[in-house]
């Protein structure tokens, strides 16, 4: 069952208006890092297209021999006994059960759990709340995620007669508004097989709108415990905002993703301004403009590619269109390959501002193989490939600190990242003694600043998260950090006095 700390109830108020629907406000000031809800999912499901075992969430193409129904994996021998007597209760016959286990109806165990927690007692004020959910019911009638529910879904649990069997009044708008419920409601959360994913479900995490720029921060741990906290202090009354895209995104991407996803379009400030708050992560190069700050972005009224220095220079929107997918398509084929990915870096400069999401994307992928590159003694790095990296990081940060300026995941790992990247030059220098004592101590210094910096961030995620586990290891880290730091300082002093 569903547990919901008392924080919620007494630091956010939930309202209404046309805009948002349901939405949340701060009853009080609140601290940045102060948690403000931390809840256990009401439901835990596959994406669609996905199986997964109702007990252990492992991808299978097996099934409960009871109810024959919902999916059960070969390690497991049971699921919610509950579901499991409803469903063996129907006394489905073998030609049912076949129609209901087809592949392809995979959201067919989705739609089933949601229709389940109206069955008993102690779930029935579940189904209440996941039935007020926003479902964007109006919006997704006659798409091809709706065709795509109706042919999958809806119509073996009609054809097979389970639906009406489970609920007399069940009808197509049933089935589709919890689909769509869970679409706009549920939160991406880790699944057990490394860098998979599935969909957690939670009765008040999904309350809080969303920004581009959010107030909030939400952690989902290996429990699948999600946490919400504020990235900064928050005034009482104002509104408490997520973000339900990726932040490193341009705009017209976010808000392709909002509306196809939660059917809506995002009006936040940075979704406003054509510059992206000065970042320019969707802008062009202007190849008419000799001067600086020649670059090409989209005015948000009208839609058109114009240079700000001179607005008679314009790109066409289908050549904006072909170029990114075009570049896409490159990034995709030259991944893992870090000659190729330099290359397209320096090709795609020429057309795109540094601070283009695409260019972000390349300098995130680069830093992550050198990072590989670095941890692998083996390959006996040179000076050249900490410093690409340092300076990789500190391109990346500076977005993030526009981008995020309070508390932030991506921020403290980036500049982690840049610290360790740092001090691990610093020591290489001095070991091959072409720096100083009183040089490596500088730079370690600087590096204790900026892993204390990551350290305050990182240290609100909860522990069983990557995040949270990486926390840990940079105390650990810092006091080492601290022991070579002090062990300088003595011969140092000595020079210096
Ligand atoms: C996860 S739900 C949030 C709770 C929902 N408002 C409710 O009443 O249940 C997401 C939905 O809220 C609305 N919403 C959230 N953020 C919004 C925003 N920034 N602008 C407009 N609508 C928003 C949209 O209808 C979206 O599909």
């Amino acid at each position: 069952m569903a547990a919901v700390t008392d924080d919620f109830a007494k630091k956010c108020q939930v309202k209404q208006n046309e805009t948002l629907g349901r939405f949340v406000i701060a009853l009080g000031n609140i601290r940045a890092g102060e948690t403000l809800l931390l809840e256990e999912p009401i439901l835990v499901l596959p994406h669609a297209g996905d199986r997964r075992c109702s007990k252990c969430f492992k991808l299978t193409e097996e099934f409960c021999r009871k109810c024959h129904l919902l999916a059960l994996c070969g390690d497991c021998s049971e699921h919610d006994e509950r579901d499991c007597k409803r469903l063996s209760d129907l006394k489905l016959s073998e030609e049912q059960v076949l129609l209901l286990q087809e592949k392809k109806h995979s959201e067919v165990q989705s739609a089933l759990k949601c229709i389940l927690l109206r069955e008993h007692l102690e779930t029935q004020p579940l189904y209440e709340e996941i039935s007020q959910m926003e479902n964007q019911l109006t919006a997704r009638r006659g798409t091809d995620i709706w065709k795509n529910n109706q042919e999958h879904a809806y119509n073996p649990l009609e054809k097979s007669g389970v639906l009406k069997q489970l609920n007399s009044e069940a009808n197509e708008d049933l089935v589709q508004g919890l689909l769509g419920m869970l679409d706009v409601n549920a939160f991406e959360i880790r699944a057990p097989e490394s860098g998979g994913s599935m969909r957690g479900l939670y009765r008040r995490a999904g309350l809080y709108p969303h920004s581009c720029m959010p107030n909030l921060v939400t952690a989902i741990d290996d429990e699948r415990r999600i946490k919400v906290y504020a990235n900064r202090f928050i005034a009482a009354g104002e509104i408490l905002y997520n973000c339900y895209t990726n932040i490193l995104l341009g705009t017209d991407e976010r808000r392709h993703i909002l509306k196809a996803g939660k059917c809506f379009d995002c009006t936040c400030s940075r979704c406003q301004d054509p510059t992206e708050l000065g970042t320019h992560m969707s802008s062009f190069v202007c190849s008419n403009c000799a001067c600086p700050g020649g670059y090409i972005v989209r005015q948000p009224e009208t839609g058109t590619w114009q240079c700000l220095m001179n607005p008679e220079h314009t790109l066409k929107q289908e050549f904006v269109a072909n170029m990114l997918e075009r570049a896409k398509e490159e990034i995709f084929h030259a991944r893992d390959d870090i000659y190729r990915l330099e290359l397209l870096l320096a090709k795609l400069s020429r057309l795109l501002h540094g601070n283009h999401y695409l260019m972000l994307d390349l300098k995130q992928n680069i830093a992550s193989i050198l990072r590989q590159i670095l941890q692998n003694m083996a390959h006996r790095p040179n000076k050249k490939v900490y410093e690409r990296k340092i300076r990789l990081c500190q391109e990346i940060l500076l977005v993030l600190k526009v981008l995020a300026p309070g508390i932030s995941r991506l921020k403290a790992i980036a500049l982690y990242e840049l610290a360790n990247t740092q001090a691990e030059l610093a020591r290489k220098l001095y070991s091959e003694q072409e720096q100083s004592a009183r040089d490596l101590l500088v730079e370690l210094d600087e590096t204790e600043v900026m892993m204390r910096e990551s350290l305050r961030m990182l240290l609100f995620e909860p522990l069983a998260t990557p995040e949270g586990q990486l926390s840990r290891n940079m105390l650990r880290e810092l006091k080492e950090l601290k022991n070579d730091i002090k062990l300088l300082q003595e011969p140092n002093d000595d020079v210096v006095h």
